[in-house]
């Protein structure tokens, strides 16, 4: 016998004229991607829940009519959907992700840690002020673009800006694939202007340095709910403060922003796939360089110095690509690759310091 899974299995993403009301699910940021996992029967027996919150005891898990703790012990991260398993919560089914941001944890054992998974738009943010950087927007976009999540460069502060064209246009350079919405994150227009991209059913979160108005957006999104404040800050043992919670917030028009300090502050690490994107442009040219290793310095037959050199290629651009490679190679090394770094750096300072206590004797 085949079942009819028809009703549920084609959940399309509500889209913005959609009158339909939305279930609980929807408002969760259930989607297709999803339900194409399961089945009802699945479903009625493990039903839907998603991550929305990540603390120190455990993981928050929301779905039609359910709130729950699950306790440490689930590989899941904020965003992610489970199928409950409401006996062995820990044992729960966690879907295939539609995104998902990762970084290598800082310190010594440099184990990925999960940041947030199955975030539909990333909003890039910047002021068009001194916080301007084009390297950073394209590591943040890079990094967009490995996760599988879709960029949106911000940039606020317009209002305070005499040549806005020259920010968008700088801003416009970075990719043909990422949209530039230029506002004044304290306007009521600022709502309409993020509208394309903050709908029902929809996960979006906002990446960008301190100050430049991602906490003024949420709360602009919210209407009032102050979002972003709700955040609780604790001291750690060395006495800086830290976020220690991560969570995912639900408008009342049904999209989910994510509110995560470890978004804020992400380190470029496996993200080599992201980083072409960015520059698919230079990487294509350098295809059609003479030598495979060539580091486009000067080496005989180099494409994209022949670029550069008819005027085709921005030789700040192309500098911009090596270090933002270099970057993430450095950052993605395996603590194998790292000792090794360490070990010739060591033996580097040790010589470094003989010579230097030799020549004081
Ligand atoms: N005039 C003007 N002020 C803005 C705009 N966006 C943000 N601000 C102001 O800039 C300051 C910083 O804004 P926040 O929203 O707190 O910045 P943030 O990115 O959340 O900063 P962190 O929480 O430190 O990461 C606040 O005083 C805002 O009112 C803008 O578009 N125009
Ligand atoms: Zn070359």
């Amino acid at each position: 016998m085949t079942r009819d899974y028809s009703q549920f299995l084609n959940t399309p993403t509500p889209a913005t004229g959609d009158k339909r009301p939305l279930s609980a699910l929807d408002r969760l940021g259930w989607q297709g991607f999803f339900s194409q996992q399961t089945d009802l029967d699945e479903m009625a027996s493990h039903p839907p829940v998603r991550i929305t919150e990540v603390n120190r005891n455990g993981l928050r898990a929301m779905g039609a009519d359910i709130d729950l703790v699950i306790p440490p012990g689930l590989e899941a991260t904020v965003g992610d959907w489970l199928m409950l398993d409401a006996e062995l919560p820990t044992h729960s089914r966690v879907l295939e992700r539609k995104s998902l941001i990762r970084r290598r944890a800082p310190g010594k054992d440099r184990k990925v840690q999960l940041i947030a998974a199955n975030i539909d738009t990333m909003f890039v943010v910047t002021s068009c002020n001194a916080d301007f950087n084009l390297a950073r927007l394209e590591r943040f976009i890079a990094m967009a673009f490995d996760a599988d999540v879709t960029p949106v460069i911000v940039l606020t502060k317009i209002d305070l800006c005499e040549n806005l064209e020259d920010y968008v246009a700088q801003a416009r350079t970075i990719s043909d694939l990422v949209d530039v919405v230029p506002l004044n994150a304290k306007s009521d227009t600022a709502r309409e202007a993020l509208a394309p991209w903050v709908r029902a059913g929809q996960t979006v979160a906002f990446l960008g340095t301190s100050g430049v108005g991602k906490s003024t957006l949420t709360n602009a999104l919210g209407q009032g709910l102050e979002i972003a404040t709700q955040a609780i800050r604790e001291d750690d043992a060395r006495g800086r403060h830290t976020t220690t919670r991560r969570q995912l917030y639900f408008l009342p028009g049904g999209c989910a922003v994510l509110d995560t300090p470890g978004m804020r502050e992400l380190q470029l690490t496996d993200a080599a796939t992201g980083v072409g994107d960015v520059f698919a442009d230079l990487q294509e040219l350098a295809t059609r360089c003479k030598f495979r290793d060539c580091s486009h310095d000067s080496e005989p037959g180099c494409a994209v110095q022949a670029g550069i050199a008819a005027g085709e290629v921005d030789p700040s651009r192309l500098e911009r690509w090596r270090k933002l490679a270099a970057e993430e190679a450095f950052n993605s090394a395996s603590l194998a690759q790292r000792r090794a770094k360490d070990k010739s750096f060591g033996k580097m300072v040790k010589t470094v310091k003989s010579i230097k206590s030799r020549t004081k004797k």
